[in-house]
């Protein structure tokens, strides 16, 4: 249930009719008591949240770690839905972000490891936006030892960039997802996409990046998959694209490992929540050669589009 709507007293009336104090100074004073009003309201709300909070964390209810991305999506699609009002959307999540990430952390270490390979790299001001004002940001050189510092739990979630095409191209980064694809980190998926807030303010990171973590992804209602695969040394993009077409699986982007020679290590985005058990996965080895050995690396839930955050109608 809503906090209790702040009833109509004259004091509080902001719109300066009859019943207002005709005294400026009187009025001003007024509507000041009527925002402390609130905020002890929004901070006694605020107090019961933690609390029960920490009676979800202490009920044994919830397996795994505190860090549940699909769930924190599904609470800010939700509040961006209902949001009216001259407060702008990008400050209602910020907020909110600020306040999950602090929730997460009352239920556990929580530190988040970074690639940041140059000062001033747009991860550690996206990892700082999702992760909030308390959370240790700890920067990696490398994306090895980002995988490495969440494998071995010294961090319980990492940022690294968004796979590239051209992993050697200069400046670009290494091809990280092969790690997760051959096996390497068992227990890390891919379970979220940065920025959430797609409406970027001026001087905001321009940077995207995905996090992965020891988790299991769950479904939030609208999500994205990654799908690595093998394919043969002289598949062409749009063959294996067909493939996964025919295999049902909906395309929204793929990325190509050509290694000196072998086969082609591909990284598809597809559309859904997509298990390791689905069927359209044999779909795709079944379809012919040139497919191997698929397997899902993670999953995410997708951040609202830039509309989502532009004022809704009076
Ligand atoms: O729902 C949970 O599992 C919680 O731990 C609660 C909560 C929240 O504050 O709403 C906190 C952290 C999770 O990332 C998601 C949600």
């Amino acid at each position: 249930m809503p906090p209790e709507a702040p009833t109509d007293t004259p004091e509080r009336n902001a719109s300066g009719d009859a019943a207002a104090p005709a005294d400026p100074a009187a009025r001003l004073a007024a509507l000041r008591a009527e925002i402390d009003r609130l905020d002890d309201l929004l901070h006694d709300t605020l107090m019961l949240r933690a609390a029960i909070v920490g009676e979800l964390a202490a009920s044994g209810l919830k397996r795994g770690p505190p860090y549940r991305p699909a769930r924190e999506a599904q609470i800010l699609r939700r509040l961006l839905a209902r949001h009216r009002g001259r407060l702008p959307k990008p400050a209602v999540v910020g907020m909110w972000r600020e306040m999950l990430a602090a929730t997460v952390a009352m239920q556990g270490p929580f530190a988040v490891a970074v690639w940041n390979p140059e000062p001033g790299a747009g991860a550690v001001a996206l990892a700082r936006e999702q992760f909030g004002t308390v959370t240790p940001i700890r920067w990696m050189r490398s994306t090895a030892q980002v995988l490495h510092a969440v494998a071995e739990g010294e961090a319980q979630a990492g940022v690294l960039p968004l796979p590239a095409d051209d992993p050697y191209a200069e400046g670009a980064h290494d091809p990280w997802w092969l790690a997760l694809m051959r096996g390497e980190r068992p227990a890390l998926s891919v379970v979220a996409r940065l920025p959430f807030v797609t409406l970027r303010a001026e001087g905001a990171s321009r940077a995207a990046a995905l996090v992965v973590a020891p988790i299991v992804p769950e479904p939030s209602g609208d999500d994205r998959s990654l799908v690595a695969f093998h394919a043969d040394e002289g598949a062409s993009r749009a063959r294996i694209a067909d493939r996964l077409s025919a295999a049902g699986l909906g395309l929204r982007g793929l990325v190509l490992h050509r290694p000196e020679r072998g086969p082609v290590a591909c990284l598809a985005e597809v559309d859904g929540l997509v298990e390791a058990d689905d069927r359209r996965l044999a779909a795709l080895v079944e379809g012919g050669a040139a497919i191997a050995a698929p397997v899902v690396i993670g999953a995410w839930p997708v951040p609202p589009p830039e509309s989502a955050f532009l004022p809704s109608p009076e």
